[in-house]
């Protein structure tokens, strides 16, 4: 196909730069501990210095693939499908989505919110980052919100974030960023037992050495 032809599909979301996909247990979160097949498409500009999949970042080391292949790869595994990065919501997830629901699949997003959100989604993972702040709408709809704990000042960040949310029903989660886990972990505890609406998620899947 020729590039620009691939660069307009990319663009509507009828093609997606694909890094990875793999069939494994949702490590962090509400769904922790259940069986999901993951979907991970490269592209990401928010930048945090901890991310732990920044091979993710540059779009264009992950080749564009159709998405009615990484439909048919997806459909083969489970009926939980995880969209993750990267951040997805850098895409056009509408075609994506509509296709995995056509297949009564249930369609989980994990994403920053800090692009326009599209997509049709069963479960909306919103994991706020401060140097690029969701888009306002994605408070209204979020299921989850998952704020990682780097140092103390990321608890005022997730009481902020917590305010914005509009969902009554939405589950609030405080993550251990991962290098620092066994540091920043006495306060998180002490915390969620002082403030018991949030809860604790850990990265699960990173303890049980599976992807
Ligand atoms: C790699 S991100 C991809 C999805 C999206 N860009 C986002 O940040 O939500 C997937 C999840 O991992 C979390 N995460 C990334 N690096 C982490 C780390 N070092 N420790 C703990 N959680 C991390 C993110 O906050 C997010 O909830
Ligand atoms: N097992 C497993 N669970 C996860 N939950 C969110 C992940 C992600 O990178 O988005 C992730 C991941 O990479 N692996
Ligand atoms: S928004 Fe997500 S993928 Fe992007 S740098 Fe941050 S953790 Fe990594
Ligand atoms: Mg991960």
């Amino acid at each position: 196909m020729l590039e620009k032809e691939t660069k307009e599909l990319v663009n509507k979301g009828e093609m997606l730069p694909l890094m990875e996909q793999f069939y494994t247990i949702q490590g962090e979160g509400h769904h922790t501990g259940t069986a999901a097949y993951f979907i991970r498409i490269g592209g990401c500009d928010v930048g945090c210095h901890w991310c732990d999949v920044k091979e993710s970042w540059n779009p264009n080391t992950h080749p564009p693939t159709a998405i009615s292949e990484i439909v048919n790869s997806a459909k083969l595994y489970s009926d939980t499908i995880v969209i993750t990065g990267g951040e997805p919501l850098t895409w056009n997830m509408n075609p994506l989505t509509t296709q995995l629901k056509s297949l009564g699949l249930k369609v989980h997003i994990e994403t920053s919110g800090a692009y326009q959100l599209t997509g049709y989604w069963d479960w909306i993972c919103l994991s706020p980052k401060k140097i690029k702040l969701p888009k306002p709408e994605i408070y209204e709809v979020a299921n989850e919100l998952k704020v990682i704990i780097y140092n103390k000042h990321d608890l005022k960040f997730a009481e902020q974030q917590a305010e914005l949310i509009k969902n009554s029903s939405c589950q609030l989660y405080l993550q251990p960023e991962w290098s620092v886990r066994e540091k920043m972990m006495p306060m998180i505890v002490e915390y969620v037992m002082k403030y018991p609406k949030w809860k604790i998620s850990l990265q699960t899947h990173k303890y049980l050495n599976i992807p």
